[in-house]
């Protein structure tokens, strides 16, 4: 059985007054049948970890663990922080930083290395999907992304369609429904079926708290990565809840 999974992608936004809204998250799912995981700005992450029993994470790491990379922070550096989990292979770092595969796959296995859940991100873009692409794109992420020693622990895939993230659209519940069951075929198939069934699959792009739950229904659906609605309790909560009920 899968533990949901709510987390929150704060992406580059928020200082510490935003704290506030990570406290009343904390206040109103203190006892939730669910996992939730903010991942905050970095400068953010340690002054969050105070609001237990919320887990927290970073949108990004190294692929080393430590050294001359100006600007980067390493898997153990977020650890040390009190970090649980990594963002790695955003559609948004995989084109504003020329991450590919190989690089996503490198910095999922340093934050494993360090006891880190890695929440490995792919998805397609609109062109794409139009030129009926998708599951071809999200094959060859998912091959090349992630790491071989893959548990239900040290792994999340989220799903997140480039042309979702940010605009509102969201993919029909068919569509949802296909890529995740193809994304779990192809972790059964390489991991086996008891790993490949163990890791939680989200998704992601535009989840509102008017359309969560109705995306919380489509099978292999295990949670979701929220971006812009996950920056205020009041948007995040209620698509918390929509998770808690399913
Ligand atoms: O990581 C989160 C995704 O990019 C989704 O962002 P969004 O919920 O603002 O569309």
């Amino acid at each position: 059985m899968r533990r949901k999974l709510a987390a929150g992608n704060w992406k580059m936004n928020g200082t510490q007054a935003n704290l506030v809204e990570i406290g009343k998250l904390a206040t109103a799912h203190g006892e939730s049948a669910v996992d939730i995981l903010i991942c905050p700005p970095a400068t953010l992450l340690h002054a969050a970890t105070s609001y237990a029993p919320l887990k927290f994470g970073a949108q990004d790491c190294h692929m080393l663990p430590s050294g001359a990379h100006t600007g980067d922070i390493s898997a153990a550096q977020i650890k040390d922080a009190g970090g649980s989990a990594v963002i790695v292979g955003h559609s948004e770092r995989r084109e504003a930083h020329e991450e590919h595969s190989e690089i996503v796959r490198a910095k999922a296995r340093a934050a494993q290395a360090e006891g880190l859940m890695a929440i490995v991100c792919m998805g397609e873009s609109a062109a794409q999907r139009e030129a009926q692409n998708t599951l071809d794109i999200i094959g060859g992420q998912l091959a090349g992304s992630i790491p071989d020693n893959a548990t239900g622990e040290n792994l999340v895939v989220a799903y997140e369609p480039i042309w979702a993230i940010g605009t509102g659209l969201v993919p029909t519940l068919a569509q949802i429904g296909e890529v995740h069951d193809f994304i779990r075929a192809r972790l059964e198939r390489r991991f086996g079926a008891g790993v490949g069934r163990s890791v939680r699959i989200l998704y992601g792009g535009s989840v509102k708290p008017d359309n969560a739950a109705e995306i919380f229904t489509v099978p292999n659906v295990d949670g979701a990565l929220v971006g812009g609605a996950s920056l205020t309790a009041d948007a995040f909560s209620p698509i918390i809840k929509a998770l808690e009920a399913v």
